[in-house]
């Protein structure tokens, strides 16, 4: 089978195939009905959009409206009751959360969009940015009341660093605090970034009803009907002055200033601004107006601001027809490779249909993909990767690209931030050790967030997560999808470990194996390091006179030193921040390079030794969002976690808290701040840096591991 398949979509891959619903009868019924299978959309009527945003502000609820409005689904599905489409998991259903990211298609006024909703809370942030770099446009929701919030920031950088073009949707315009004005100033100051107001509210909380499009100056008036509150009707009319005078006056205003912020972005539209419109900038028609948001939109200059509230189902139709007329089609991201795919699903959240065949530009699933793991970028055949490697002016193993213009050929890889939780993980029985490997193996795969070792100590496995919630989640897929029970040791701290000074060291190996003579001397000096902070890549160089060894030997010697920077020499947890010269080095002409490291690495733990090891924590940022009410039991609490506020900010009625705290004072944060708040306070955990502990905080930190003080 021929198929063409676009380089740039095959990372979706992480299907599991258990979760393949093969009753594909049922789900083509469903389809039937609203959408021609066949139908087929040319490069510029696809759109591939990503939804994201802080947790719960709504981008499920946004999502489940989309497949409604389209006609994918005939019955509104609700979050808080368990029956959305795109959070299909048992978890996310039980916990009212998403947690991975689903993928859906539907069709509107002629437009194929392919969809995925993301999630929203910071545990998960690797499975948003796996997503974003397969696709071409995102929605990003904010809760009106709210405005930017702390995972906010996060996946904006993320879209940033994958250059997607945007468009902003304040969401729950009906609750008791939102406001427009508010929201929309928190995105000039914190995303820093231009909006672009399409829209205007017409009420707000309770008496929102509706919304005033400022490019065609319609007024979109949702009217219920005595049985269904569906929001499928609405009236949409001009807004004339006898209708509402400030409103008609407030829309001229925006106008004004939609069409001076764009002819400032955009030559073309300035050129009609100052010349063929400049007497009656009320002239300018809609089309043209459009048509430069686009360009700036998609250009990133600035980023398009509508309203709504999906979940008393009010705006987000006229967001579906800014997502066909403002975000991107295929073609319009430069992505040139084609490739060929054998079998291919069409994802509908946790239902997949096998299609013959896709054009370019599409988004789907393939199955049966042993080895592949997410943040790879997919290919027919070892000659064609060469060849497109190549053309990329890269190394088959992904080494840095040459040059600036071929940046667009290829898919970023995935940023993975270390994990700052572990714990051990047992199978019930030994005889289970085979399947719990396989089970975390293809989770690991799924989920590169996830880090599996072994402890050379005890020889239990160990889960390496980025957060207490990611832990719990793969303990119960485990148990859910794999069928296995095991039971989790204590959740622990990654702590890392650094050096206070300068040391030297010297080692000798000499050891004869068979007819062969292995002999090195090697003298190392570390110290504690002047660089880029944070890293567990430690910076080396080498001594006048051995700069000029031979590349194998450097990389023998190189790969000792980073080894033994993985397991510091006081508790085993990886060394950052340090410098290393290779003073002198001495072999005889039969070393091996096993060998070589191995005096290096045993040369690299004496003089990490002799420098005095210094353990460091996790130090996150906190933001806790509490009411007025409960403000002074929230700080009482950090007080006693060595929590150190720094800013208590006014967001509506409620205060947020900006502090930073050491992540162990935080376990089982969410039970305590949930009890102390009446349930009512949110918060955001996430790592800022990481800082040294007392030497008594040491001290205890060693009796308690290690029983050694
Ligand atoms: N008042 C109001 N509540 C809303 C609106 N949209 C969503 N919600 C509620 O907000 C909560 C979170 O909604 P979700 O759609 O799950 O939000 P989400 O962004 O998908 O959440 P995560 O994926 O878990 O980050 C639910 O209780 C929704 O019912 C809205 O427009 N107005």
């Amino acid at each position: 089978m021929g198929v063409k398949f676009p380089w740039r979509t095959t990372s979706l891959m992480s299907v599991n195939s258990a979760s393949i619903n093969n009753d594909y009868g049922a789900i083509l019924l469903n389809l039937k009905n609203c959408h021609s299978k066949s139908k087929v959309f040319t490069l510029c009527r696809i759109r591939n959009i990503g939804i994201m945003a802080h947790i719960d502000a709504g981008k499920t609820t946004t999502t489940e409206r989309m497949l409604y409005y389209s006609g994918y689904i005939r019955t509104l599905g609700d979050v808080d009751d368990g029956d959305t489409v795109t959070d299909f998991m048992v978890q996310e259903r039980e916990r009212g959360i998403t947690i991975q990211s689903a993928a859906v298609t539907f069709d509107w006024k002629d437009y194929r969009i392919n969809l995925i909703d993301t999630p929203g809370h910071v545990d998960f942030t690797v499975e948003v940015e796996r997503c974003l770099r397969v696709l071409d446009g995102a929605v990003a929701v904010f809760d009106a009341s709210a405005g930017v919030e702390a995972q906010t920031l996060t996946v904006w950088r993320q879209a940033d660093k994958h250059q997607i073009p945007r468009i902003c949707f304040l969401n729950k315009m009906d609750k008791i605090r939102a406001s427009f004005t508010y929201a929309v100033e928190s995105i000039i100051q914190k995303l820093k970034t231009k909006p672009l107001l399409l829209q205007l509210p017409i009420g707000e909380a309770k008496t929102f009803r509706g919304l005033v499009d400022v490019v065609t100056k319609e007024q979109i008036i949702w009217k219920p009907t005595s049985d269904l509150d569906d929001g499928k009707n609405f009236e949409q009319k001009l807004l004339l002055e006898a209708d509402d005078p400030n409103l008609f006056q407030e829309v001229q205003d925006a106008r004004n200033n939609l069409i001076e912020q764009v002819a400032d972005l955009d030559d073309e539209f300035a050129e009609l601004v100052l010349g063929e419109y400049s007497e009656n900038l009320d002239l300018i028609p809609a089309d043209k107006l459009q048509s430069a948001i686009r360009r700036v939109t998609l250009a990133q200059k600035a980023v398009p601001v509508l309203c709504g509230s999906a979940l008393k189902n009010k705006g987000v139709q006229p967001l579906l027809d800014a997502v066909t007329m403002y975000l991107p089609a295929p073609n319009e991201r430069s992505y040139e490779f084609l490739e060929r795919m054998s079998r291919l699903l069409l994802p509908f959240a946790d239902q997949q249909i096998e299609i013959p065949s896709l054009m370019p530009g599409n988004i789907a699933l393939t199955v049966g993909l042993k080895q592949s793991a997410t943040g790879d970028t997919i290919v027919s055949s070892k000659a064609s990767a060469v060849a497109a490697a190549r053309r990329a002016g890269m190394g088959t193993r992904g080494e840095k690209r040459s040059s600036s213009n071929t940046e667009s050929l290829l898919l970023a890889g995935v940023e993975i931030p270390d994990p700052v939780f572990f714990c051990t993980i047992e199978p019930p029985s030994t005889a289970k050790q085979q399947d719990l490997d396989n089970a975390l193996s293809c989770l690991q795969r799924e989920d590169p967030s996830l880090k599996v070792k072994l402890d050379p100590d005890t020889g239990q496995t160990v889960l390496c997560g980025m957060g207490e919630l990611h832990i719990e989640i793969i303990h119960d897929r485990i148990k859910r999808e794999y069928g296995i029970e095991t039971y989790l040791g204590p959740l622990q701290i990654a702590y890392r470990e650094t050096i206070l000074n300068a040391a030297q060291a010297t080692d000798v190996l000499d050891k004869a194996v068979g007819d062969k003579r292995h002999f090195v001397t090697a003298e190392l000096e570390v110290r504690p390091g002047l660089g880029e902070r944070a890293t567990t890549k430690p910076a080396i160089e080498y001594a006048v006179g051995i700069e000029e060894l031979p590349k194998e030997v450097k990389g023998a010697v190189e790969n000792g030193i980073t080894n033994s920077c993985i397991q510091g020499p006081l508790l085993g947890f990886p060394v950052q921040d340090i410098d290393v010269t290779v003073q002198s080095l001495t072999l005889h002409p039969d070393t091996s390079h096993t060998m070589l490291s191995a005096c290096v690495s045993r040369c690299m733990q004496k003089a990490l030794k002799k420098a005095g090891i210094q353990i460091l924590e996790p130090l996150m940022n906190l933001e806790i969002t509490v009411s007025e009410d409960h403000l002074s039991a929230a700080l009482a609490d950090l007080a006693q976690r060595r929590g150190s506020v720094q800013e208590i900010q006014s967001r509506q009625d409620n205060r947020v808290v900006v502090a930073t705290v050491p992540l162990a004072e935080m376990m089982g944060y969410s039970t305590v701040l949930r009890s102390l708040t009446s349930g009512s306070a949110t918060f955001t955990l996430e790592l800022a840096s990481y800082q040294a502990l007392s030497s008594q905080e040491q001290s205890a930190l060693l009796q308690r591991r290690t029983g050694l003080v």
